[in-house]
């Protein structure tokens, strides 16, 4: 017993020093002292919202380690149920740009990419040893290009996505409900309609996390005032779809202005200052935004109708 209290020390020590390897050695010793495989002990979370230290199995628990080593573990910190998740920024237009990899099967995708980040995503997807399988959009964009088309260019397995309610092109439509699968993982797509009618957000439910593109903002959301945009649509897709996923599932957007990077369904509900007023309060405030046009709606927009391949305009 003393033995195994000495070993869960240096575990958790070197856990929060970020020392995997000893973090490894430790836990390693710690099951060989096990004398069932089926035995309780404490280890990472499965979700973000899950307490820093909880009871798993013995097993799950070797397997989750066996895949830290250098060549599968390619971030900086400890990564639940083996999966790689970037988020990039484009400075020019505040676009967030994400990337999700199964580490086991090595097959990723990524959301919301920029023509003109295409070389750097691409070349961290090559580093990390990835094969991009799906370029998904969240909708059609009015202030930049999207980089799916060119991706795919780079990648032969990968399919650039669209929801079906956009006039734009893709490889893949989807609709509300449908899943995009890489390895062992699903990305659900719910539609979240009213900042454009083609607005979708994606849902990776096991780890609580929804990336919402401009449905909604980190204590903001997508103007309504063009490309189809409805106030209605947009307050029901948030209320509906979004603000019922658990409290502490983790939101990415698709933008920000202000510095944020992410934020939890509770935040929003709780602070959002357009979304967390009645439906006629909130239409007034994004009648009365006065935003100017994106600069580059004027090229953007056709560019985006042929997802990105300036050539085949
Ligand atoms: N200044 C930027 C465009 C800023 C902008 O209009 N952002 C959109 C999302 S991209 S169409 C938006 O919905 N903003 C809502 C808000 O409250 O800021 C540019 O010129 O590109």
């Amino acid at each position: 017993m003393a033995m195994k209290c000495v070993l869960m020390n240096s575990f958790i020590k070197n856990l929060a020093l970020k020392n995997h390897d000893k973090c490894a050695a430790a836990i390693t010793r710690f099951i060989s002292t096990q004398k069932s495989a089926s035995s309780k002990l404490f280890f990472l979370p499965a979700s973000p919202s899950a307490k820093l230290l909880q009871p798993t199995t013995t097993a799950l628990t070797a397997t989750r380690f066996q895949k830290m080593d250098s060549k599968n573990f390619s971030t900086s910190g400890p990564q639940p149920s083996n999966l790689t998740f970037r988020q990039l920024l484009d400075y020019a237009t505040f676009t967030y740009t994400y990337i999700l990899g199964d580490n086991a099967s090595k097959k990723a995708i990524i959301i919301d990419p920029v023509l003109e980040r295409v070389e750097r995503d691409a070349k961290l997807l090559k580093e990390l040893q990835f094969d991009l399988i799906y370029a998904l959009n969240t909708h059609m964009h009015a202030d930049h290009i999207t980089g799916s088309g060119e991706l795919g260019r780079i990648f032969q397995n990968c399919k650039s996505v669209i929801s079906k309610h956009t006039s734009a092109q893709a490889q893949k439509y989807i609709d509300d409900g449908d899943v995009i699968e890489f390895g062992k993982f699903k990305l659900e797509c719910l539609s979240t309609p009213g900042h454009t009618d083609g607005c979708v957000s994606y849902l990776l439910r096991d780890h609580g996390l929804v990336f919402t593109g401009d449905a909604l903002f980190v204590r903001g959301c997508g103007r309504t005032d063009f490309q189809q945009g409805i106030p209605q649509l947009l307050y029901n897709s948030v209320h509906k779809k979004l603000f019922s996923l658990p409290d502490h599932f983790l939101i990415y957007p698709g933008h920000d202005y202000n510095g944020n990077m992410s934020s939890t369904v509770w935040e929003e509900k709780t602070y959002n200052p357009r979304l967390t007023k009645p439906f006629e309060e909130f239409k007034k405030i994004m009648d009365n935004l006065n935003l100017p046009k994106p600069k580059l709606i004027d090229v953007a927009v056709p560019g985006n109708m042929v997802d990105g391949l300036l050539d085949k305009k």
